[in-house]
């Protein structure tokens, strides 16, 4: 039974880079990205270990007064996030075995079920770079595929933090992701050395394809740089800085 998920595993990471090979080529999947998309895409981040209850209650309200997609909160605030939402259709995402990824996948599935116990409706779960790096494929696998069942339906990220991994590891991370059952893979943590790219986006748009979403995180600042980034192949754009992207758009757009 291992063997046989070892195989398909890497069947079908050959299979995609065999694919890119041939035929990658860097364009942008979409123009006219329209204020509203940008806002409809923003899950407005607050991840720093050093956040208050009262910083999380503004991060929502911003999100509200924004007419934002979601907010991204440490596991701790869920329930205040999901308080100061309820009644909106504002989504309230949290984070599993984050920043590292390094947690045994136990842990991580805990964490998840805990998450959508305290009101979670998304998880965006770090993947075990290390194993990754060392082609464990089968316990990569295995990782996300717990956190996707112990979501229970709830929409999981993976987090690929691709500052770290070289061509092959970022193929191989969407491919692994998508088998696993996971609906997106994501760029970054915001912890790491360097966040989202252009590049790096429609790399995993890419892969992935149109069953599963992208979300473009870390180091996303303007309102630019988000549009860019959907161009390229976001779905979603994790930011710390959603009400200034916000302003910016409106600035642009007259309101
Ligand atoms: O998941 C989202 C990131 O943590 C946000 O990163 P940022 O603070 O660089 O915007």
């Amino acid at each position: 039974m291992v063997c046989e998920v070892v195989s398909m595993l890497e069947y079908e990471i050959e299979k995609a880079i065999v694919r890119y090979r041939e035929s990658y080529e860097f364009r942008p999947f979409r123009e006219g990205v329209s204020l509203e998309d940008v806002r409809r895409a923003i899950e407005h981040t607050n991840l720093k270990p050093f956040a208050t209850p009262d910083d999380i209650i503004k991060l929502c309200q911003e999100a509200k007064d924004n007419r934002l997609y979601g907010v991204c909160v440490n596991p701790c605030y869920v329930s205040i996030a999901k308080r100061e939402l309820s009644e909106t259709d504002v989504r309230v995402v949290t984070v599993v075995g984050f920043p590292l990824g390094a947690n045994e996948s136990r842990t991580k599935a805990q964490e998840a079920t805990f998450a959508v116990e305290s009101g979670a409706d998304e998880i965006d779960m770090v993947l075990n770079i290390g194993m990754l790096k060392a082609r464990e494929w089968e316990f990569v696998y295995e990782d996300i595929r717990s956190v996707v069942e112990a979501a229970r339906g709830k929409t999981v990220k993976v987090i690929l933090e691709t500052c770290y991994l070289d061509l092959e590891e970022k193929i191989a991370a969407c491919v692994i992701s998508k088998l696993a059952g996971a609906h997106y893979v994501k760029t970054s943590t915001g912890f790491g050395p360097k966040g989202a790219t252009p590049e790096d986006v429609h790399l995993l748009k890419w892969i992935v394809g149109e069953e599963m979403k992208v979300k473009a995180a870390g180091g996303i600042r303007t309102y630019e740089d988000a549009v860019k980034m959907m161009m390229y192949g976001a779905d979603k754009i994790g930011t710390s800085s959603g009400h200034r992207i916000v302003m910016e758009g409106e600035e642009k757009h007259g309101g």
